[in-house]
């Protein structure tokens, strides 16, 4: 499937995405899966995930800002989302920090999600090399970032994707690099948080690899676009959310974005 036709897709049918997502995310990843024409549910409680996680397109998983109950919720959500054949998404947010972070990343790991995403310090880590990440910022580029990122693909058979000033998607197999953006993403917080919701949104409605080229193409669209006229990160939030509801498929039609490798 080609972009656009997935962008139609995605306005067409406007999935409903089960986001769990960190505190510091949930208000922004809930406006950008919202701008880019899918509903987002931010909800956590041990009590419901898996009753909720059926009547979504999509689940997607981030570990952000964990406690135990969450975590719960996190296991419980991913099984449910295997048991009903939903797509769902990992991003796990600095988890080479702690050792707690760390096993909850890697039990989330194998528990089987459909694409991971996150910086290259956080996907060189999960393949178990050296990291210089800062807590939630990479300290890595991506290019280091794409034999691990490839392994990591191959092993899980997963779809993987590392973000940075151009982005890499991998299956194992296929691999494209994504440019565009804008050097203000990585100053406003929880932006790659709220991508990988948006992947979520997209695995509603396409095969998990074009799915992720998808989503990975709108935020390098409409971040480029807010560069335009953003005098810092604050009205790039601003201008961001508003070029991502202003992105049309025929936007997408020519794919300049994506190199395929
Ligand atoms: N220097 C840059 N130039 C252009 N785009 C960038 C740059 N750095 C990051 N991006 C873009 O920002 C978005 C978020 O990616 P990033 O790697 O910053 O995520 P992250 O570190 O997980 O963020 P967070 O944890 O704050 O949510 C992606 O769309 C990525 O392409
Ligand atoms: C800043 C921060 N701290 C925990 S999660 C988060 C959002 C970016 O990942
Ligand atoms: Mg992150």
């Amino acid at each position: 499937m080609k972009t656009d036709t997935i962008l139609a897709a995605l306005h067409s049918q406007a999935p409903l995405v089960h986001c769990i997502t960190n505190y510091v995310a949930m208000n922004i990843a809930a406006n950008v899966v919202l701008a880019a024409g899918a509903s987002p549910a931010m909800l956590h409680a041990t009590e419901e995930v898996a009753d909720f996680v059926p009547l979504c397109g999509a689940l997607t998983i981030n570990i952000g800002t964990l406690s135990s109950s969450w975590v719960t919720a996190m296991q419980k959500a991913a099984d449910a989302a295997n048991a009903a054949g939903k797509p769902w998404v990992l991003d796990p947010v600095a988890h080479f920090a702690t050792p707690y972070r760390a096993s909850v990343a890697q039990d989330l790991v194998e528990r089987g999600p459909t694409i991971i995403r996150g910086n290259a310090s956080e996907i060189l880590a999960l393949s178990g090399a050296a990291a210089a990440g800062k807590g939630a910022d990479s300290g890595d580029s991506v290019a280091d970032a794409q034999i691990a990122a490839t392994h990591l693909a191959k092993a899980q058979g997963c779809v993987v994707a590392v973000t940075g000033e151009i982005d890499f998607v991998t299956d194992g197999t296929r691999s494209a690099h994504i440019s565009g953006g804008c050097a203000l993403m990585p100053k406003v917080t929880a932006l790659g948080c709220s991508l990988t919701a948006l992947m979520g949104a997209f695995a509603s409605v396409a095969p998990p690899l074009e799915a992720t080229v998808a989503a990975l193409v709108m935020f390098a669209q409409a971040g480029a676009q807010a560069g335009t006229t953003a005098q810092g990160p604050g009205s790039f939030q601003v201008a961001f959310l508003d070029a991502l509801s202003q992105i049309k498929p025929a936007d997408l039609a020519d794919d300049t974005r994506v190199q395929w490798l």
